[in-house]
């Protein structure tokens, strides 16, 4: 099965704006800035507002009022100088996994002037500077993140052994408008950006994806391809950073199924979604005489590139149908796309700092924060349609069974329907690549949906509506509980925080674990507990003599179903006939003979018109 597959379906229906929240830089150990003015910026007491005192006239010009005193903003939540690390986690990151574990892609987006704490806040500390008595609570967004997603994964794996999860890392940059790839930085070279795929995005080519097995794996290798990251010594940072690092996280979950009516078990990729951090490079606008020629050539790319994600933001923000979007006018906004076009569950974390840093920079973040704000999303889940109709046919099937059982009788025509349209279903599966595989699986799609669409089931005077139609209802909000208790999460990061920060790690470790993953490997069959079994526990409600459901359930579905999967074959073979074998689909061209690269399947979907399977009513037979 392609990657086309893997359809986007609205989650719960919901249109939503982006979620934005703002937090104060905490203590510094020593004066760094340039100016104090603390009392110009301050939070309200809701915390959810934050006052910005109008600057000098000279300078009011920033503000499209200009006529305020004291500007307001308004955000989702405004942390203070005393949050915590797990504070934040708990506002931004903490939800972003369940979404991902849902299939719907999620990101955490930096922004803020320079040493206002955005790296502080997706990464923690420097070494050094941390806390000796307890590591674990400083250490930032992503190890939390990390440490989330494999409790997530332990607990579904041991909960249902067909089902496997699989975490993969990539970290690459975008340094003077140019990607690299931070788990090869030796190598120097600049990847190329592919795209637009099928779903309109851009992804970096023949980049390193690293498999991780453990949290604590996950995290050694995270730091030492941070370390390799572009970073200059600053007036107010020891280490400013020169780039954007780009921390993905692939989740992917297969399902193992082995049906009666197939030799072989079938493992099926049934939902794969990527969870985006993003450290921006610095908002700031330093102009000094005293910086080099290439410090100065950075700070106009990194300019450049943020000035376009702004744009990007504006034009989202008041979007009207048609309208330009400027994504392809930066590498970072090309790469992020599908992190902003509504798709995504996104949050944007705005970095201030009250203490440092003047009142214009916190005034130009918090602008461009309450632009996000207005943002609006309708998140999609990355998931495999033809599972969700397996499923569907499934609880169907077992919805009868069990008020065949309750009538004391046995449903006759067991595992009647899968063992039809489970050839289809191999047939596919052997199928990989684009191009051609695509448009057969969507016709195979329609036919089992015109199928099912016309089945009716009889129960007395009435039809018998089976529940589900609406599909969000397969994508239940809360599934299962993603939600770490903040000991637990705390107990877990300090027992993978004091290894991970003693280990020693050179590049050619690095590279023995390092392989890179072909591209586009998906299908799958759906996993109906952890889907949220709505329909398992199903059942015909209305009562009607058991033979005369048995005798309609068969009817509809040898007579109805199956003469419409004949509607292709030579008229006169009464077996339903496999779609005609695929053409080989072209695959992507590699450098170095390696496997084809990163960016599994999941990500980046263009909205897709949506189809539900009904059992819609029809005239007694
Ligand atoms: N909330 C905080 N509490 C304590 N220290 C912090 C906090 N935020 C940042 N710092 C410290 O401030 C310094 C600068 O922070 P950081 O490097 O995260 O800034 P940045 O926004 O990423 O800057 P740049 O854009 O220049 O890379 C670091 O030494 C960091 O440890």
């Amino acid at each position: 099965m392609t990657a086309s597959t893997n359809r986007p379906v609205t989650v719960g229906g919901k249109r939503d704006n982006l979620r934005v929240v703002v937090r104060m830089r905490g203590p510094h150990a020593q004066t760094t800035g340039t100016s104090t003015e603390p009392e110009k910026v301050t939070v309200h007491d809701n915390r959810t507002t934050v006052g910005v005192v109008r600057p000098s006239k000279e300078t009011i010009d920033v503000s499209e009022d200009k006529s305020f005193k004291e500007k307001l903003f308004s955000f989702d939540r405004v942390f203070l100088e005393d949050s915590s690390q797990q504070d934040v986690y708990d506002a931004t990151g903490a939800d972003l996994v369940g979404r991902v574990f849902q299939g719907v892609n999620g990101c955490v987006l930096c922004y803020g002037h320079t040493s206002s704490g955005k790296t502080y806040t997706l990464l923690g500390p420097e070494q050094a500077a941390r806390s000796q008595e307890d590591p674990a609570a400083s250490e930032g967004l992503v190890p939390r993140t990390l440490v989330h997603m494999f409790a997530v994964k332990e607990r579904l794996e041991q909960a249902d052994p067909s089902r496997t999860v699989d975490i993969h890392m990539l970290v690459y940059e975008v340094y003077m408008e140019k990607v690299y790839d931070l788990f090869s930085a030796t190598t120097g070279k600049s990847l190329d950006i592919r795209g637009p795929d099928k779903r309109g995005s851009f992804y970096p080519h023949g980049i390193t994806n690293h498999y991780v097995l453990r949290a604590e794996a996950a995290m050694t290798v995270l730091r030492a391809a941070a370390r390799s990251r572009r970073e200059q010594r600053t007036k107010r940072n020891q280490r400013s950073s020169r780039s954007h690092m780009i921390i993905q996280m692939d989740v992917i979950q297969t399902k193992t199924v082995q049906w009666k009516a197939s030799k072989q078990p079938l493992v099926r990729q049934d939902r794969a979604a990527s969870l985006f951090m993003v450290d921006l490079a610095g908002s700031e606008t330093e102009d000094d005489a005293a910086l080099s020629d290439l410090t100065r050539a950075e700070g106009r790319k990194i300019r450049l590139s943020l000035y376009t994600l702004k744009r990007v933001v504006a034009a989202l923000s008041h979007r009207k149908r048609g309208k330009h979007v400027p994504y392809r006018e930066s590498v970072l906004t090309k790469l992020l796309k599908h992190c902003l076009d509504g798709t995504s569950q996104t949050v944007i974390v705005a970095t201030c700092d009250r203490n440092s840093g003047s009142v214009l920079e916190n005034i130009s973040t918090l602008n461009f924060a309450q632009s996000c704000k207005k943002v609006s999303i309708s998140p999609k889940a990355n998931r495999n349609e033809l599972s969700e109709l397996l499923e569907r046919t499934i609880r169907e099937r077992d919805a009868w069974k069990r008020f065949a059982e309750g009538q004391g009788d046995t449903l006759r025509l067991k595992d009647g329907l899968l063992k039809d349209i489970l050839p289809y279903l191999e047939e596919e599966a052997k199928v990989k690549g684009d191009g051609e595989s695509g448009e057969r699986e969507a016709v195979f799609i329609q036919r089992i949906q015109a199928a099912l669409g016309g089945l009716t089931v009889q129960s007395g005077e009435s039809e018998l509506q089976t529940a589900g139609d609406d599909r969000s209802e397969y994508v239940p909000e809360t599934e299962p509980d993603h939600k770490l208790p903040r000991e637990e999460m705390q107990k877990m990061l300090r027992a993978v925080t004091e290894p991970a920060m003693h280990k020693q790690y050179s590049d050619r470790r690095l590279s023995q674990k390092t392989f890179t993953l072909s591209r586009g490997e998906d299908g799958g069959v759906e996993d109906t507990q952890a889907a949220g079994d709505g329909g398992g526990a199903e059942q015909p409600t209305r009562s009607n003599p058991v033979r005369r459901l048995l005798l309609c359930f068969r009817n509809s579905v040898t007579r109805k179903i199956f003469p419409q999967f004949r509607d292709d074959r030579p008229e006169g073979k009464g077996k339903a006939e496999k779609p005609p074998p695929a053409e080989p689909s072209p695959t992507r061209p590699e450098p170095d003979g390696a496997s084809s690269a990163a960016c599994p399947a999941a990500p980046h979907q263009h909205a897709e018109e949506q189809r539900s399977i009904t059992i819609s009513k029809q005239p007694d037979q």
